[in-house]
């Protein structure tokens, strides 16, 4: 058999570096997908996140549909998206709402016939509604644990699942999912939440690969901290609601920049994007490099947050 010197591992690690720039280069010069007229199925867009991709999306020409569970949010958004359109140079359009409970996975099918009827298609599905949760798994009821799934995982893969059939019989669509930093690592005081977005980011890892061949790209978004009320309106361990803007939260991103993100990642029809500061990417890293140490500070970590009550 041959062997490879080092003299001739050089070139091709140039080559292959070569290879991988070129590629960096031609997917970023691929025409962007259009999104004037294009229907654009938003979740959770009655604050934070949701909300800033709803104006960003609007902004771009896309027939919204707005979803969350309160009606009367959702109609005040449309309100300002509609009064900020006269006047601009982009077409815009009216958004429509549906309002339903990601959690009552029974009314996620009803729902996804509500949204088709609006428009008689989807063009992209946007999974951003979600939860969050603090607390000790030694004090958190499975009741809890099931809730988080359920409007963190079963509502949207529910969804997703209810309106694909439309995506594959028109041959295009693109389905995208908000996830966290915490899809790709687990966190101390965040069992609910973290294996709700891991399971998150496995489903949608398996539906890109299943859908390809129809077409539709599948996108996994996974942000770190973001600054909107997520922390205020996680639940805690026992049921009851956490009502805590937390310092992370408070300074983490703004969350229109976020929203431009999303836009680029869907235009740009991206498979994962992490979008963190330095050290949440170090430890997504480290997590698979060297996950000895990795364990190690999250143990660190759990112990300073919470001592457990027997100590
Ligand atoms: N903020 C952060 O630091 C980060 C957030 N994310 C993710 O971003 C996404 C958006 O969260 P964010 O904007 O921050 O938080 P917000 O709490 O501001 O928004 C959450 C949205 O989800 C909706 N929602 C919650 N529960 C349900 C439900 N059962 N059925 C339908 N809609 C529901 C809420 O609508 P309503 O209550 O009106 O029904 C609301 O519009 C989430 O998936 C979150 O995990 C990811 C990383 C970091
Ligand atoms: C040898 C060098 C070691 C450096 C490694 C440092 C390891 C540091 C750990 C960093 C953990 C980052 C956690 C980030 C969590 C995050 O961004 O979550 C986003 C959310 O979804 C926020 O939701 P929450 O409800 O938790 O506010």
């Amino acid at each position: 058999m041959e062997r490879v010197t080092g003299g001739g591992m050089l070139p091709l690690v140039l080559a292959s570096v070569g290879v991988l720039l070129l590629y960096r280069i031609l997917v970023r010069l691929r025409p962007g997908a259009a999104l004037q007229d294009a229907v654009v199925v938003i979740t959770g867009a009655s604050s934070g996140l949701g909300k800033e991709c709803a104006w960003v999306f609007h902004a771009a020409g896309a027939r919204l549909v707005l979803c969350g569970r309160d009606a009367a949010r959702l109609q005040q958004l449309v309100q300002e998206l509609t009064a900020c359109s006269t006047g601009t140079q982009q077409k815009t359009h009216t958004p429509r709402t549906v309002t339903f409970d990601l959690a009552d996975t029974e009314s996620v099918d009803r729902a996804a016939e509500q949204i088709l009827k609006c428009h008689g298609q989807v063009d992209v599905l946007i999974n951003n509604a979600g939860i969050s949760y603090r607390g000790n798994i030694l004090e958190t009821h499975l009741s809890v644990q099931r809730d988080v799934m359920d409007t963190n995982y079963f509502g949207p893969i529910a969804l997703t699942q209810a309106l694909l059939p439309s995506m594959v019989r028109q041959r295009s669509g693109h389905i995208v999912v908000i996830s966290s930093v915490q899809g790709k690592i687990a966190i101390p005081h965040r069992s609910a939440y973290a294996a709700s977005k891991h399971a998150t980011q496995a489903y949608f890892d398996c539906l890109r690969a299943e859908i390809e061949r129809y077409g539709i790209p599948v996108s996994v978004i996974s942000p770190g901290y973001i600054r909107t009320n997520l922390s205020l309106n996680a639940v805690s361990g026992d049921g009851s609601k956490y009502g805590v803007l937390d310092k992370t939260t408070a300074m983490g991103r703004d969350p229109r920049d976020v929203a431009q993100a999303v836009l680029k990642a869907v235009r740009q029809r991206s498979k994962d994007v992490v979008l963190a500061g330095p050290m949440p990417t170090v430890a997504i890293y480290l997590r698979t490099l060297w996950p000895a140490l990795f364990f190690k500070l999250m143990a660190s970590r759990a112990h300073k947050e919470q001592k457990p009550k027997d100590e």
